[in-house]
């Protein structure tokens, strides 16, 4: 089901995707503006000198016309009085009560210093295309363009569900195997600069039927589950997704980490069962959950960013999963960590990128350029 989209005022719209293209409702400037602070003045009349009849300031117009060798005081952003087309800086000008003469170089040409009418933009004029992210600088040019209020999706509502009976909330009592739920907060994080509102469905147990229960309760528009997506005696999410009345599209990919990934439905929620391990579950929610959740929101280009890097070390053949390895990025060199094991944590909080490695890549040598995903 497509997220509905809403009307948000300029202020509230900040991170979120236009629903729709934003065209302007007024020519900017509205009319041929100074660029600088210093006089109005006709172009054929250089050198000069002039008479000074009046002031233009921002807001507050010289309507009279203005004609041979005269001029008038002008501001920066204050309309230019019909009759002038250029301005004279105030630096390369004296001025001696109504008498006025050029002390420098002077303007070069007719129209300089000044910004004509539509320079910016015109109305009717597209200033964001569906699908742009609102950025500081969009929502400032839709106000500009006289466009008080934006078209966005509203928030993608995002369950998030920790399974596993070894886990504790986190903060609570962790003593003997109990292992803290971090899959849980990190997903919440990662989705933290998204317009989503989290539906937190904690930790549920390794049962079936627990598992169904919480499932079939879900109303979202995705459903994340971590946990239990292998092929173990506990691993009980697809059972209880399909017992749920959901369906599976595809469980496995060709990923390392996050191999046993599922993706699936749940009445109108897409489901996601990214795998236990916490580096895995990290990889598959950076290229599968905020690219979905981007896409829900409205995003036309929702993928990550992969940038190319220089590698700091050898790197052996890969095997026939596309690997991302944890690295970091040290004078502009990507150095792999020794160990890629995806239970570590410490190592992926080291880390600024992942090497992107092609399934059957052969050995990569120092220096070569690679694919990396940086990591903010
Ligand atoms: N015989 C096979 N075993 C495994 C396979 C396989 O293909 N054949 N795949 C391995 C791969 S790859 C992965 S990845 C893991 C994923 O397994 P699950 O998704 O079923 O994850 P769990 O078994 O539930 O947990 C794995 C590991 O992660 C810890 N964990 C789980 N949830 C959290 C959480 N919310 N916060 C912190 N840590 C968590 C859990 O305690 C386990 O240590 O399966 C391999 N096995
Ligand atoms: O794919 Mo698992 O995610 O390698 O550890």
């Amino acid at each position: 089901m497509p997220v509905s989209t809403e009307t948000l005022p300029l202020r509230d719209a900040a991170g979120r995707w236009a629903a729709a293209d934003i065209v302007a409702a007024r020519t900017q400037p509205a009319a041929d503006l100074s660029a600088m602070d210093g006089y109005a003045i006709r172009f054929d009349d250089m050198p000069g000198p002039w008479q000074v009849i009046g002031e233009s300031a921002a807001g507050r117009p010289f309507e009279a016309s203005v004609g041979a060798r005269q001029a008038t005081r002008i501001f920066t952003g204050a309309a230019l009085p019909p009759g002038t087309d250029t301005v004279l800086i105030q630096e390369e000008a004296g001025r001696d009560g109504a008498s006025l003469t050029l002390t420098g170089e002077g303007p070069a040409h007719a129209g300089r210093n000044v910004r004509p009418r539509g320079l910016d933009f015109h109305t009717g004029q597209r200033l964001v295309t569906a699908g742009e992210r609102l950025t500081p600088a969009r929502i400032a040019v839709a106000a500009t363009g006289g466009v008080a209020a934006l078209p966005v999706r509203r928030r993608v509502r995002v369950a998030i569900a920790a399974t596993g009976d070894e886990l504790v909330a986190p903060g609570s009592d962790a003593s003997g195997l109990a292992l803290p739920e971090s899959n849980g907060v990190m997903l919440a994080a990662m989705l933290g600069d998204l317009p989503v509102e989290i539906i937190d469905l904690g930790i549920l147990p390794d049962d079936l039927d627990a598992l169904t229960r919480a499932f079939a309760g879900v109303r979202a528009d995705l459903l994340v589950t971590t946990g239990g997506a292998s092929v173990g005696d506990h691993d009980l999410v697809r059972p209880a997704l399909a017992a749920a009345g959901g369906t599976i599209d595809f469980w496995r990919i060709a990923l390392r980490p996050g191999k046993p990934m599922m993706a699936g439905r749940l009445g109108d929620a897409l489901v996601l069962g990214l795998p236990g391990n916490p580096v895995s579950a990290f990889v598959t929610a950076m290229l599968f959950v905020k690219p979905l959740v981007a896409a829900l929101a409205g995003a036309a280009d929702p993928l990550p960013r992969p940038a190319l890097a220089l590698l700091g070390e050898t790197l052996p053949a890969n095997g026939p999963r596309t690997d991302y390895l944890r690295a970091e990025l040290r004078d502009g060199r990507a150095y792999a960590s020794t160990i890629q094991d995806s239970s570590m944590l410490l190592t992926l909080a080291r880390s600024t990128c992942l090497i992107v490695r092609e399934p059957h890549a052969p050995p990569a040598q120092a220096g070569d350029s690679a694919e990396i995903l940086p990591l903010a």
